[in-house]
């Protein structure tokens, strides 16, 4: 519990550093950043959220995720993060209290991983939800944080501790072997700059239109996408590996690997009709979020020399900034069930449009810690 406590609280962190973010540097965020707060369902406990589970008994991870039509907001806290920082109390009705820097707040979560959580206990709780698409449900997990947080590791991992993406599908292909044949469809995009481009195109990638579908029959349309049947595990984990090599990413003064841009991967999972579930088709949603840096940070103090190296960081950060309101947005909206759920406000919520609406299940895994320049926070 003690390390539970240590790491918790750090999630004001991440609400304070976003929020600064947005009030440092950009204008148009300013009168809408309660978003962090609200959006993410962490803020002073919200009649909206899902009653927090029992606590699984120590070493046996407990089976937290409603299948159906749930935004669940999770936590996982980075190795490192110093215990003199933060200090959180978890309370009966599954909020949390912390202590940031002497300020106390309210956060409510479903789940909080600590510092010491493995990659195989993260995903652990998540096997259920991953698995239900075979049943035909549509199931969208993010990694969200600041830059350097872990998000990448999270959901992609090291090849020697691989993260909820290589599990993930290797729990479906798994599960499929037994449980019947099933059509895999495979296509992966990235959101670099407001630009939505195919990372697994066999050219160049080129930006691409969204459109919404033909009335009566909803959805996105993303023109010139290309969509991959997936014969086996291992062909897949080779096109994984091809789009992420393609996803753009460059250094940063906070990250030397930063992602700058949204990857989303979707994975439809049609069972024949012969098979249990027949006639269902499942979708799984993979996005690993840009980090939410601070823009100034981003472009670093060469910002002022000029460099345009920097100022393209800069620019990219203020674009991340913009679609994770917009994100943020999005799930007030659909947390509070309000009429008009702000889709259009930007490339990100748009195209996950389809894996946030009524039924689907949205797993949000916060990623909370001190990056690697531990001054930087
Ligand atoms: N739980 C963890 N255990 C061990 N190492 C970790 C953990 N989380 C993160 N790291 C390490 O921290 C560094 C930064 O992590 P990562 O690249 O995943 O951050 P990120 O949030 O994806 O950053 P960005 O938004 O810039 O892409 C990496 O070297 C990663 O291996």
């Amino acid at each position: 519990m003690a390390s539970l406590r240590q790491g918790c609280g750090d999630l004001r962190g991440l609400v304070s550093t976003f929020t600064q973010s947005c009030q440092g540097s950009l204008n148009e965020a300013r009168g809408q950043v309660s978003w962090a707060l609200g959006a993410l369902s962490v803020s002073e406990a919200g009649p909206q959220l899902p009653e927090k589970q029992q606590g699984p008994p120590p070493g046996c991870p407990g089976r937290i995720l409603e299948l159906k039509g749930n935004i669940r907001v999770l936590c996982r806290l980075r190795p490192g993060t110093p215990s003199s920082l933060v200090s959180s109390e978890p309370g009966l009705d599954g909020s949390v209290t912390t202590c940031y820097r002497g300020h106390r707040r309210r956060f409510r979560l479903d789940w909080v991983f600590p510092p010491d959580a493995s990659q195989e206990e993260v995903f652990r709780e998540l096997e259920p939800a991953v698995l239900s698409c075979l049943r035909g449900y549509s199931v969208c997990i993010f990694t969200y944080g600041q830059t350097g947080t872990g998000k990448t590791y999270s959901m992609e991992g090291p090849p020697e501790d691989p993260g909820i993406a290589p599990r993930a599908l290797q729990s479906l292909f798994r599960e499929m072997r037994t449980g019947g044949q099933h059509q895999v469809t495979l296509s992966m995009v990235e959101i670099y700059n407001e630009a939505v481009r195919d990372l697994l195109a066999p050219g160049p990638p080129e930006r691409l239109a969204v459109r919404q579908g033909p009335a009566g029959q909803g959805g996105i349309q993303v023109a010139g996408l290309t969509y991959w049947d997936v014969p086996n595990l291992e062909t897949l984990h080779q096109m994984l590996s091809l789009g992420r090599s393609n996803r753009a990413t460059a250094a940063t003064a906070m990250n030397q690997h930063s992602s700058r841009s949204h990857a989303l991967v979707t994975l439809t999972l049609q069972a024949a009709s012969s098979t249990r579930g027949s006639g269902t088709t499942g979708t799984l949603h993979l996005v690993d979020l840009a980090g939410s840096e601070r823009a100034w940070k981003a472009g670093g103090v060469c910002r002022a020399r000029g460099d345009p190296d920097d100022a393209q960081r800069l620019r990219e950060a203020r674009t991340i900034n913009r679609s994770l309101l917009a994100l943020g947005g999005v799930m007030t909206a659909l947390r509070s069930r309000r009429a008009h759920v702000p889709f259009r406000d930007s490339q990100l919520t748009r195209l996950l449009q389809p894996a946030l609406g009524p039924g689907a299940t949205a797993v949000l895994l916060l990623q909370q810690g001190i990056p690697e320049q531990p001054g930087l926070v």
